[in-house]
């Protein structure tokens, strides 16, 4: 009997499933859209119920899909959109409130208190973070705050917080388990990721009881028993990650120095730093990678807030374009961008720049300019971003004595534009590698579920199985890279000031 591992997706827009061979084969995948909810302007909400009921459904047709029975399911990984929060009872396992997404802004004033109060180094030595409505921890206190009684009834025990992995895990396992892995709650800016332990000095500067949290495990471990009337048997889940350290993970890129991209709507970028912890001197976070044992393990991570998404304004907002696939047909109509720069900084810019004021320009329009520029320094401006992240982590890398990245994992839905991916080559001067297997948050699930239930040997087995759909080599001198990245690095001035 063919044995294989089930992976759950559960991301911003969709919850998704995917059955895999435990050669890593992709079998059969089913997906969900997930309704956003948007109650008043800067704020983001998910109706946990139907996190779960759209995930259990996506799970149950996947293995439809494949023609696999529950028995041949060998374990269950998790991977999920991170920092979201969710307050439930524990008795009945309802939701006190919807889940506040990490998009969602609310928190700001609570994150602003704690500027003030002078508590950025404390958070950011402990948590590896900035101080940041992004993260759980100032979600969850606003929960506490604002839902009447709240903030009593989880001193006395009777609620339960999760970030989304969890809240899945106990519906899962109808109330047996509370957990999370360290690759979660290295999210909340409530865990030291150094001591791998909710902060009990965090824990009271936020004013959280401690008996909301769940238990926290390596990220391949016995995190509970899939409830047999959901799936027809007792699958074990033996893998949790967050997204973005399951796709790091899915890339095989388990030793310091690897480093992997994903272009999605926005853009994700993570190097493992091994088992040091280091903080960074240029506008990266530190996290927790995924941990396949008690060691610990770490990842710098920049986030790029507008990669993908300024091919949907081409699309829907310009109407440049009909479907996104289109864009580099357009971009590849003019050899180059002519001198046109994009600065997409529709909500200011992430990391490494940090300026949420920055507004987007383009600037260089001559009256040759066409659509076609246009187009082009679009998706020109996804690569730089990401070369501006990738730039950073070398800096990083170098304070701390360590090598360069020599070479680029990418992934996600923009990653199967080929002219990006070599412009993106082109400008760091390292090879760009797109794998096989396009979905490597959910292969980094699924590979951490099989390590926990004892089916691979290790990581070397792990990387063995992991190939180059294509690889990407620069082509440019390094001089002229060197040239366009300062001309981009004074875009962003411009759109800086703007
Ligand atoms: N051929 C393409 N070239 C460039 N961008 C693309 C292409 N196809 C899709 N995209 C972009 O990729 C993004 C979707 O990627 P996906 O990984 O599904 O994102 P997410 O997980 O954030 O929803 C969209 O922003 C879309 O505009
Ligand atoms: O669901 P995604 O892919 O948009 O990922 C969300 C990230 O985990 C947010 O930190």
């Amino acid at each position: 009997m063919k044995s294989y591992l089930l992976a759950l997706d559960q991301g911003t827009s969709s919850s998704r499933s995917i059955v895999f061979d435990m050669q890593g084969q992709l079998c059969a995948i089913a997906q969900q859209e997930l309704p956003q909810i948007y109650p008043r302007p800067g704020w983001v909400e998910h109706d946990p119920q139907l996190i779960w009921q759209t995930q259990l459904a996506t799970a149950q047709r996947a293995l439809q899909q494949a023609g696999v029975s529950a028995s041949q399911v060998r374990a269950v990984g998790i991977t999920n959109q991170r920092e979201t929060a969710v307050l439930w009872e524990r008795a009945s396992g309802k939701p006190l409130h919807h889940a506040i997404v990490w998009q969602d802004r609310r928190a700001e004033p609570a994150c602003a208190r704690l500027r003030e109060g002078g508590h950025e180094a404390l958070v950011q030595q402990k948590t590896g973070l900035i101080v940041d409505a992004y993260f759980s921890a100032t979600k969850l206190q606003w929960l506490l705050e604002n839902i009447p009684g709240a903030r009593a009834r989880a001193e006395r025990g009777e609620l339960a917080f999760g970030t989304i992995d969890s809240w899945l895990i106990w519906n899962l396992t109808r109330g047996a388990a509370h957990v999370t892995d360290v690759s979660n709650a290295s999210r909340t800016m409530l865990f030291d990721i150094r001591r791998n332990t909710w902060d009990e000095e965090l824990l009271a500067l936020l004013d959280i009881p401690p008996a909301l949290l769940p238990q926290v495990l390596p990220s391949a471990s016995a995190f509970g028993h899939i409830h047999p009337d959901w799936l027809g048997a007792a699958l074990p889940i033996c893998g949790v990650a967050g997204d973005q350290q399951a796709a790091l993970f899915g890339q095989a890129c388990f030793r310091d120095g690897m480093a992997k991209n994903t272009y999605g709507t926005g853009c994700f970028m993570l190097m493992h730093t091994g088992e040091h912890f280091q903080l960074s001197h240029n506008g990266l976070l530190t996290t927790s990678a995924a941990q396949t044992d008690a060691a610990r393990r770490f990842a710098l991570e920049g986030s790029v807030f507008v990669g993908g998404a300024v091919v949907q304004w081409l699309r829907d907002g310009l109407g440049a374009i009909s479907s996104s696939d289109q864009v580099q047909h357009l971009a590849e109509t003019v050899p180059d961008s002519a001198g046109v720069r994009f600065v997409p900084a529709f909500t200011g810019l992430g990391a490494p720049y940090w300026q949420p004021q920055a507004r987007g320009t383009i600037t260089g329009i001559t009256r040759g300019t066409s659509i076609a520029h246009i187009a082009r320094a679009a998706l020109e401006s996804i690569a730089y971003q990401s070369a501006a992240l990738l730039n950073a982590m070398d800096r990083d890398a170098q304070a701390a004595g360590a090598a360069p990245v020599t070479e680029l994992r990418v992934d996600g839905g923009a990653s199967v534009n080929d002219l990006l991916m070599q412009f993106q080559a082109d400008l760091l001067g390292i090879p760009v590698l797109r794998p096989k297997e396009v979905e490597t948050t959910a292969l980094g699930a699924a590979w951490l579920a099989g390590l926990g239930a004892g089916l691979y040997a290790g990581a070397d087995e792990l990387s063995s199985l992991w190939q180059a759909q294509r690889r990407f080599y620069p082509t440019m001198a390094r001089e002229r890279a060197q040239e366009l990245m300062q001309e981009w690095e004074h875009a962003v001035r411009q759109a800086t000031a703007a």
